[in-house]
């Protein structure tokens, strides 16, 4: 018996027991953050999933994803970075379709794409209301599916062109309905989610309903979901209008009342929009997609 060897083996005892509860937290589960919702939907966050895994299963059913983005007037200086870092980071290995719909076509820069992957930009008319060149979205994201990919793409995702890819962003989003959680409030209570809150809005949300506040620069799904969103935010939108009414954040305010009553099926963590100009606290792991810092008098036409 050896006093030495004795504490050697415990000491190795509890490096062990240390570096597994280590791996068990970091890699498996994650306890610093919530990742299921009330209504039982993942919340994603680096650590929760296995994308070795997911891609393996989406690979058989051999699936095919469509992205869209706006860049309208000065936003076209966003589509070189935004395009470049999607096709390194965005759903790599798999078949995906991007949408451009500018007012410029010819200053779409030509980004070669990787095999399987292709670039589309579709003309559409300028505005002098950046609220409306947001909210019109809408309008043409429907137009899009019902006219161009219903039957020939699974999944599509909705994003604003003035950000770029850091990071995966790949077959752990997919989901029927999914939503990303708003950078800006994930730590706030609802009280502080900038809602609309005038009922006689078609977005009004009131003080005791809402479950996140969602972002209005990335959202997705299955085809017909996503459809079924863009009909209904468009309506409500138009309708709103036609009484003077505009949300407080335009279309994003209509897509927050769209997921209170209809619960997304998938809710992505803020790693999937981030802001650059905010500092990454703790519990961000990786930052998948983050806004660029941007000066809206700069680039916005009012
Ligand atoms: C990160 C995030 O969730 N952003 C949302 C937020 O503000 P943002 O400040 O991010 O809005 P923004 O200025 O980026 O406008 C949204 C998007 O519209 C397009 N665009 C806008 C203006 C223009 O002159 N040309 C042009 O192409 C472009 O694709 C841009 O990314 O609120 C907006 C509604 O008010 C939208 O819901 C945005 O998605
Ligand atoms: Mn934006």
């Amino acid at each position: 018996y050896s006093p030495v060897q004795n504490v050697k083996q415990s000491c190795f005892l509890l490096f062990l027991a240390m570096f597994s509860t280590f791996l068990f937290h970091y890699f498996i589960s994650r306890t610093d953050v919530v990742s299921v919702t009330p209504w039982l939907a993942p919340i994603v966050w680096e650590g929760t999933f296995n994308p070795t895994l997911l891609d393996a299963v989406y690979y058989k059913k051999n699936i095919s994803i469509a992205a869209t983005v706006f860049a309208v007037g000065k936003y076209v200086m966003f589509l070189r970075n935004f395009l470049e870092t999607l096709d390194q980071h965005f759903f790599a290995g798999f078949r995906v379709h991007v949408y451009v719909f500018t007012d410029q076509p010819k200053e779409v820069p030509k980004v070669k794409m990787a095999a399987g992957r292709e670039l589309i930009v579709q003309p559409v008319p300028s505005s002098n209301r950046w609220q409306e060149i947001s909210a019109r979205r809408m309008e043409i994201i429907q137009k899009l599916i019902e006219e161009k990919i219903q039957n020939k793409v699974d999944y599509i995702f909705c994003l604003d062109v003035d950000s770029k890819f850091h990071d995966r962003w790949g077959t752990e989003s997919l989901g029927g309905l999914v939503a990303v959680i708003h950078p800006g409030y994930y730590k706030n209570d609802r009280s502080k989610f900038p809602y609309e809150r005038r009922t006689s809005s078609r977005a009004y949300v009131a003080p005791d309903e809402g479950d996140f506040y969602y972002c209005g620069g990335a959202f997705g799904g299955l085809i017909p979901e996503v459809l079924q969103l863009a009909k209904t935010c468009r309506k409500n939108f138009e309708d709103d209008a036609k009484e003077g009414i505009e949300a407080a954040w335009q279309e994003e305010s209509h897509l927050n009342r769209y997921m209170w009553i209809n619960k997304p099926s998938k809710v992505l963590s803020p790693e999937y929009l981030w802001q650059d100009f905010k500092q990454r606290e703790a519990e961000i792991r990786t930052i998948r997609f983050s806004g660029v810092v941007k000066n809206y008098n700069d680039i916005r036409p009012n």
